[in-house]
């Protein structure tokens, strides 16, 4: 068996990653370091320009000619200057002044070889708020703007004061009717407000001067504090850019696709990463856009990057194994709750200690040894946690080279086979999630496969049926450097989808939660479940949480078959209150036996609006992290049982007590 690691990062690839040719950039505001660092970080990841935040200019040491010569050594066009503020105004001597700044500023961009300047939509009281005026003076902006050799991008800022609704911008601009004014599009302001975008194809293409594109997640916050603090990139957040784009490339738009995104979580970020997150993201968007262009995607298939049939994604099947980085104290913890839970030891690798515990086709595999690699660097060594996940795939290849598409690196392992096909030797195609969480992809796990690796203990072959039809769902902790770029990857390669984000408080904190899910062939989704792990808890260290966060939650047809056939085996379940079952009866119109039934085995319950149900029971925490869930869904449920989460928590806190 070998283990071969390939690494492919996109180092000015050659040719456009995006349909119909269009260029990439990425405003400097959205990385961390100097404005050399940011330069650098951009370059690296492949894009083609870069729009230039002012105050990183101001606060540079360089002058705008040597900014201009740097960008241009690396390879990067400067596609934007930004941001022209407060142009309008209904003082005349106000704005009077506004135009000698405005001539200022063309000398500096003189200087850097742009010609594209962004103007905002004032936000503030004194703005022009007749458009009769604010035509006037964009008209006098435009004309200087013209004699300059340059260009006006007038945007409007979702929180501006007269002019805050793109389609307002663009009846401006279209009222000037001046060569040198358009309008920029930020993806932001659009979908913040929850405007109709579908507009947006109807605007004269040669109007639209620039395209920002950010994501954010869904949050009802003041528009100017979500927009500078919680915006992030494509694939990470909540708003449909997909068809926002297909809008601007549908009104006939072929300039850049720019990133811009303020964000807390990048200002402090490494910018190598972020930017390569960055590119990952536009190549992300661009697939799913691409698929609704198949006119486009012919130049990018060409290069390879396109979107095309046989690059379509591969499926894979549901998860069938987990690893989970027990280390030397938790192992036998998690022997204990595996047994009566029906997962038998069922072999043991004799080099490794590793033990394989499986239920008919699904496999646990704990991992005893010291402090080992899946562990997040600085994270307790005895907290249990799930490493890997691991999902059946027939064509592990294929994800290799899917991964390789978004630049994420995949170790292959390859099984012994005949060399003249190196292709059909990968085994499992291993990709990292995280630091601390890897996804495996594999063919069936027949023993075979298994008794490659593990001593097998002989046993009698479907002595106990299966408890279980598959795992519903994995639950993960993150912390927030890995985060955005968790979401991304997940995203981008295995096409994973988000509904909104939830905050749900319990005993021992607010947990930040967001639900992905994939579909699969067998039609029963894959999902995972992430929480936001605050890097630091009540001094306990990273990614330690009382109350219980990593899990794997196995699914049954029977819920009370199921807890009284654990409980024959010896399960102990996680002890529900009293009082949950009478609020329980009370919400719900559930019967005093079936009410009975759930309060004997501990298990709790859900409804929707539309009929669906769902019952799930626990086992107690191991080393104050990993628990185990058995879930049943009926009627088309679709959540988690999210709001009996802080139930759980604290049954968990009084049964360690
Ligand atoms: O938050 C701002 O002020 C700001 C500035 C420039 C932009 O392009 C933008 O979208 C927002
Ligand atoms: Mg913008």
């Amino acid at each position: 068996m070998s283990l071969t690691r390939t690494t492919q990062i996109t180092v000015g690839a050659g040719g456009s990653a995006l349909p119909l040719g269009a260029r990439t950039s990425i405003a400097t505001v959205c990385l961390s370091g100097t404005l050399g660092d940011k330069l650098d970080a951009i370059a690296y990841a492949g894009f083609d320009g870069v729009e230039i935040f002012e105050p990183d200019l101001i606060a540079a040491p360089g002058r705008p000619a040597e900014l201009a010569r740097a960008t241009a050594d690396r390879g990067l066009s400067i596609d934007l200057y930004q941001p022209f503020r407060d142009l309008d105004s209904q003082d005349p001597d106000r704005f009077r002044r506004n135009l000698i700044r405005l001539e200022r500023k063309f000398s500096v961009m003189d200087d850097l070889g742009c010609d594209l300047l962004l103007v905002c939509s004032s936000p503030l009281a004194s703005a022009a708020c007749d458009d009769g005026l604010l035509t006037e003076q964009l008209a006098t902006a435009a004309q200087l703007a013209a004699a300059r050799g340059k260009r006006l991008a007038y945007e409007a800022l979702a929180w501006g004061h007269h002019v805050n609704d793109y389609r307002h911008a663009a009846a401006i601009v279209a009222a000037v009717d001046n060569p040198a004014l358009g309008t920029c599009l930020d993806s932001f302001h659009i979908l913040s407000r929850g405007a109709d975008p579908s507009g947006i194809a109807d605007l004269p293409g040669d109007s639209i001067f620039f395209l920002q594109l950010a994501d954010a997640p869904r949050m009802a916050m003041d528009l100017l504090q979500w927009s500078r603090h919680h915006r992030c990139l494509p694939g990470q957040g909540n708003f449909d850019l997909v068809s926002f784009t297909d809008h601007v490339l549908a009104a006939g738009y072929r300039g850049p696709w720019s990133l811009e995104v303020f964000s807390d979580v990048f200002r402090h970020a490494d910018p190598v990463r972020t930017a390569s997150d960055a590119h990952r993201s536009l190549r992300y968007l661009a697939e799913l856009v691409g698929a609704g262009h198949p006119e486009s995607s012919e130049t990018a298939v060409s290069q390879g990057v396109g979107a095309s049939g046989e690059e379509r994604r591969p499926v894979t099947g549901g998860v069938v194994s987990i690893r989970v980085a027990a280390g030397p104290t938790s192992a036998p913890q998690l022997g204990e709750v595996l047994g009566p839970l029906g997962f038998d030891l069922s072999g043991v690798d004799s080099s490794t200690g590793l033990q394989l515990y499986r239920d008919a086709e699904l496999a646990v595999v704990v991992d005893p040894t010291v402090g080992t690699v899946w562990t997040s660097p600085g994270a307790p060594t005895d907290m249990p946690t799930i490493a890997q996940i691991g999902l059946r795939s027939a064509e592990p290849g294929a994800w290799a080279a899917r991964a390789a598409k978004f630049d994420v690196p995949v170790a292959s392992i390859a099984a012994p086979g005949p060399s003249s096909r190196p292709e059909a030797a990968v085994e499992v195609v291993r990709l990292d999630v995280t630091d601390s969480l890897a996804i495996d992809l594999r063919p069936a796990l027949s023993a075979g496969s298994w008794q490659r690796h593990f001593d097998l203990v002989p046993r009698e072959p479907a002595a106990v049926a299966s408890l279980y039809t598959g795992v519903d769902h994995i639950g993960i902790g993150m912390g927030p450097a890995d985060w955005e770029a968790a979401m991304l990857l997940l995203r981008s390669v295995f096409g994973m989808s988000v509904e909104e984000g939830l905050d749900v408080p319990d005993a021992v904190g607010t947990m930040r939660s967001q639900a992905l899910t994939s579909a699969t062939e067998s039609g029963e989704p894959i999902r995972l479940v992430a929480s936001l792990v605050p890097s630091r808890l009540d001094g306990h260290g990273p990614l330690r949480r009382r109350g219980g966060l990593t899990h794997a939650a196995f699914a049954c047809d029977d819920i009370v078959a199921t807890a009284r056939a654990c409980r024959s085996r010896g399960l102990i379940t996680l002890p529900i209150p009293e009082n949950y079952y009478d609020d329980l009866r009370a919400r719900f119109d559930l019967g005093a036996d079936r009410i009975d039934a759930l309060r004997r085995y501990d298990i709790l319950y859900d409804a929707d609006e539309i009929g669906g149900e769902f019952f799930h029971f626990f086992t107690p925490t191991i080393a104050d992290d990993l628990f185990f869930e058995v879930v049943c869904r009926r009627g088309g449920y679709r959540g988690y049982g999210e709001v009996n989460s802080p139930v759980r928590v604290a049954a968990a806190l009084a049964f360690d007590a």
